[in-house]
């Protein structure tokens, strides 16, 4: 029956043929058990059709010619054919259910697990363009749609083939004429069929992205929600929500309009067929051209054509929508995976730490803006200072680092190796991250700073914590190292996650340690901490620091001035104090040593 869907559909549907492979064994095994089930359901029908013909006719009865004489004979061989006939429907219905429903429920844990995985290694601009409301839809919903499908609907599917075909071969055998009759609203309904899937098609796309639209807008506020009620917009977002509530509600409302007009109509013209059976049989009956026991099989059959052929409607809208679904799956594994990785080729170790930008450029495809031509040499265990005006592309530097996107032209080496040569798990091993927004995972403190490196014995966590100067307030924590965190960390502090966040980026021990305005959300007294902390970090790593205090930095062995994604002034503190450019400029208004370079500032102040 899958012929009856459009192109698209059909197209999904091999699709997921495709990416069911693996499973064809258990689909085939399914199929066979939907097949065989079907023929045994369809079977007592005819029995029926027998018995009636070994009362009417007895000794000439069609059983008779099998050799059974007696008629009481031949009903006794009807009732253990009919046992058997029962039983095997049973069985064999057990197991299609069984066999389709484990199928479905491997199936979706399988897609939604590769969906997930697929996405996580697609590379950050892929993330920009999709709202992750949308990618939830998919993981969640979509594969949830197909799993129903697969649940039930296929084997309807299955079954209402399995029906037409057979039902068909019987009439044939018993009387062409009334086959004929009784199949000509065939043609009828599969063109309703196709008119109402290429209508109700689109209509089900159109609803599936108004759920990602819903579970986007959704998980935007949930997340939001300290915004939200700090402007009081409450009464605002709740109109957003409505409005794309409403949407769905609409969307749905036109699915509904179209697929609830198809089986009355379906009804209708299986009734004709019905009528023409019943009558023109009838006749053929009395005038002793048909068989009494074949009448009654034509007369039973009709209507088990009848209902599953007014169901096969909401298979199809059950298929419609699962293969809208199949196809926003498929085109999410689809979805080429651009940052390459070197899985085999981990960076040489012992890593010394040196770090090299030669030429970079790159460039957001939302926004054309980034970086142009930077070069920056960072030897072994040395600290480098980012320094530059909001936008200048700073954080834009470390991305490229870490492989979040890869440069248009250039290359960046660790210990000489070029980093898109290597493995990213040995590449984004080698660097500590403290980044400007802090991300704390739901779970308990250890399980946070721990995160990197989950075997960590309980002693190693309590001294990155100290060297993060985080110690001091977890032991007053209620439970303390199992104190839960919240969601993303509410329940802590700013200073108090970030000071977690550089403790879970010590205790991976790195080679290089990143730290993007990792004082920019602290108050002095944590930013005086995580300083004392961080000379003693430093000693033997290299260290990239981005920061707008300019006092954090004095002694970086090096200071790198980026404006407009180019690098402008480099050298140290003091050789950049004698150069009097912009970094000097910046660092009399922050220390108040010139208030009237204020205004003139390209690095904003503290
Ligand atoms: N994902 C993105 N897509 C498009 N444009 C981006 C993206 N991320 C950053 N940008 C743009 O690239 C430029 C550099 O951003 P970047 O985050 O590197 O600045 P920064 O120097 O670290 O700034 P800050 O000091 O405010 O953190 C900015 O103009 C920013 O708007």
């Amino acid at each position: 029956m899958t012929t009856t869907a459009s192109p698209n559909s059909f197209q999904a549907l091999v699709r997921l043929l495709r990416y069911a492979r693996g499973y064809r064994r258990r689909i085939v095994a399914a199929t066979s058990c939907s097949i065989v089930n079907k023929i045994f359901d369809i079977a007592p029908e005819i029995l029926i059709g027998v018995a009636i013909d070994v009362v009417v006719n007895q000794e000439r009865s069609f059983v008779a010619r099998l050799g059974f004489t007696t008629p009481q004979e031949q009903i006794f061989v009807l009732a253990i054919l009919t046992f058997f006939i029962w039983a095997g429907e049973s069985i064999f219905e057990y197991l299609y259910k069984i066999l389709w429903r484990n199928l479905a429920q491997r199936l979706q844990a399988d897609m939604r697990l590769d969906t997930y995985e697929h996405a996580q290694r697609l590379d950050m601009a892929y993330f920009e363009s999709k709202s992750s409301g949308q990618l939830v839809a998919t993981m969640n919903d979509d594969v949830n749609q197909l799993e129903r499908f697969l649940d039930g609907g296929a084997n309807s599917l299955i079954q209402v083939g399995v029906t037409v075909v057979a039902v068909g071969a019987v009439f044939f055998v018993i009387s062409p004429l009334i086959a004929l009759l009784a199949f000509t609203p065939i043609p009828l309904i599969i063109w309703g069929a196709f008119f109402f899937q290429r209508k109700a098609g689109p209509l089900y796309a159109d609803v599936r992205e108004k759920v990602g639209d819903l579970a986007s807008r959704l998980s935007n506020n949930l997340a939001g929600i300290a915004t939200i009620k700090s402007f009081t917009s409450e009464a605002r977002e709740a109109e957003r929500l409505r409005e794309v509530s409403e949407a769905y509600v609409a969307a749905n409302r036109r699915a509904i309009r179209v697929s609830s007009a198809f089986i009355p109509v379906i009804r209708m013209a299986i009734l004709a067929g019905f009528l023409a059976t019943f009558t023109v049989g009838g006749m053929l009956a009395l005038r002793g051209d048909l068989n009494v026991g074949a009448y009654g099989v034509l007369v039973f059959l009709t209507q088990r054509l009848l209902w599953p052929l007014t169901g096969l409607a909401e298979v199809i809208d059950l298929f419609e929508r699962a293969m809208a679904s199949t196809r926003r799956i498929l085109d999410l594994l689809a979805v080429p995976i651009t940052v390459r990785d070197n899985h085999d080729t981990p960076l040489t170790e012992p890593l010394r730490g040196e770090v090299d930008f030669e030429g970079v450029s790159f460039r957001y495809a939302a926004s054309d803006v980034g970086v142009e031509n930077v070069s920056l040499h960072v030897p072994a265990g040395h600290t480098l200072a980012l320094v530059g005006a909001t936008g200048s592309g700073k954080s834009t530097l470390i991305k490229l680092l870490l492989r979040f996107y890869d440069p248009s032209a250039g290359g960046i080496r660790i210990d000489g190796q070029p980093i898109d040569a290597v493995s990213l798990a040995s590449l984004r091993g080698a660097i500590g991250l403290v980044s400007q927004d802090v991300y704390l995972f739901e779970g308990s403190v250890r399980d946070n700073i721990a995160y990197g490196r989950p075997e960590a014995s309980e002693a190693e966590v309590v001294e990155a914590a100290k060297t993060a100067e985080a110690w001091e307030f977890i032991q007053v924590l209620p439970q303390g190292l199992d104190t839960p965190v919240g969601e993303r960390g509410v329940r802590l502090s700013g200073g108090q996650r970030q000071r977690l966040s550089l403790a879970r980026a010590l205790l991976k021990d790195p080679p290089i340690l990143v730290l993007d305005e990792a004082t920019s959300a602290v108050d002095n007294e944590t930013e005086a901490a995580i300083q004392r902390s961080l000379r003693r970090i430093g000693h033997g790593r290299t260290v990239i620091m981005i920061a707008h205090r300019l006092s954090t930095i004095v002694h970086a062995d090096e200071i790198v001035v980026i404006e407009g994604g180019r690098v402008t002034e480099r050298g140290t503190h003091d050789s950049l104090l004698v150069a009097n450019g912009r970094y000097a400029a910046q660092w009399r208004v922050q220390t108040g040593a010139l208030a009237a370079d204020a205004g003139l500032g390209a690095l904003p102040s503290a």
